[in-house]
């Protein structure tokens, strides 16, 4: 194992990836820099690597034909995609200050930011990708909560974390890139008994067979592995994980999608979100359990 001073004074542990797909997963994350992702975390200071959630504020928006359109609408997407992040934190229960959470697969840190503006505690962030580490240990410093927020380079199925050192922890749309099986196992190690588990993530539906070509696509796009429905239960349950809620958002991520299309941000993946969510082939889906 090797390990790196970081700008913020922060050490990284480096132990390098664990298989040559996690090295792959590592230079994809290192090199992502699209406008859509930083453009949208300019707005104020939060980056996001997910999607968005709820009602479009058409009165915010305004006209399509003024000059300042194309920033509200940038504003807008950004708000959808920290209200997702608010209702991943709101399914995390009661978190003290002196609580530590775990974020795992943290990308820029957007969302270890809000934890810890919420509530007050320690969040530790997990990316294979050190540039992405950096970037999220960079941000703490320059809002002074990096006693607080620090994001690391490992492997989320082999964490540096003691076991039950967690009140709670999360996937937000991070859980496609490895097996369950093995994901839950590493979540059920470090959160207390009685702690709390949440993801937000894309999932093939069950009802519709198997993966749809849309499904196929993403996968390709994003080079994961989106996983069913029933597998996340399944693994849920072999691995002391009880749900306590399953939230179906799908209907609440369409109209970020929708408004997404029609902006100059577009990547080319949209098409794929809008037509495997209204097949009925992929579900945006909320899962919170109980550690048991
Ligand atoms: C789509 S981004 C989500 C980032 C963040 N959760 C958010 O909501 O902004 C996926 C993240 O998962 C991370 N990731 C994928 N596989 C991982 C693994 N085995 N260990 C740690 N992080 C992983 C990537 O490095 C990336 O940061
Ligand atoms: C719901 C599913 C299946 C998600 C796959 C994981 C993923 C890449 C999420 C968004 O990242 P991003 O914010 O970097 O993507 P984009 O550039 O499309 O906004
Ligand atoms: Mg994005």
């Amino acid at each position: 194992m090797t390990s790196t001073e970081l700008t913020a004074g922060v050490t990284a542990f480096i132990p390098g990836p664990a298989s040559p797909y996690q090295g792959d997963i590592a230079r994809y994350w290192d090199g992502e820099a699209r406008p859509v992702n930083l453009r949208l975390g300019d707005v104020d200071g939060l980056y996001h690597h997910h999607y968005g959630i709820g009602d479009i504020d058409h009165a915010a928006l305004g006209d399509t034909g003024d000059s300042g359109y194309e920033n509200r609408l940038i504003s807008e997407l950004h708000r959808l995609e920290s209200a997702q992040a608010e209702v991943l934190l709101d399914h995390l229960g009661p978190i003290g200050r002196d609580d530590t959470l775990l974020d795992a697969g943290c990308g820029r840190g957007g969302s270890m930011v809000m934890a810890h503006q919420r509530f007050g505690c320690d969040v530790e962030g997990v990316t294979l990708s050190a540039k992405q580490a950096e970037f999220a240990n960079r941000r703490a410093l320059e809002l002074g909560i990096d006693d607080h927020v620090r994001a690391r380079v490992c492997n989320m199925l082999d964490t540096p974390l003691e076991r039950g050192q967690v009140a709670a922890s999360w996937n937000n749309e991070s859980s496609m890139y490895v097996d369950l099986e093995d994901l839950f196992a590493e979540h059920s190690r470090v959160l207390s008994v009685g702690g709390r588990y949440v993801t937000i993530t894309g999932c093939w539906n069950p009802r519709y067979g198997q993966p749809s070509k849309w499904v196929s696509q993403i996968n390709a796009h994003f080079e994961c592995n989106i996983h069913s429905r029933r597998e996340y239960l399944r693994a849920m349950a072999n691995n002391r994980l009880v749900p306590q809620a399953v939230i179906d958002l799908t209907p609440e991520t369409l109209p970020y999608w929708e408004l997404r299309a029609t902006s100059s941000l577009v990547t080319g993946i949209e098409t794929a979100f809008i037509n495997s969510y209204k097949d009925g082939s992929f579900q945006y889906l909320l899962i919170a359990a109980d550690r048991v």
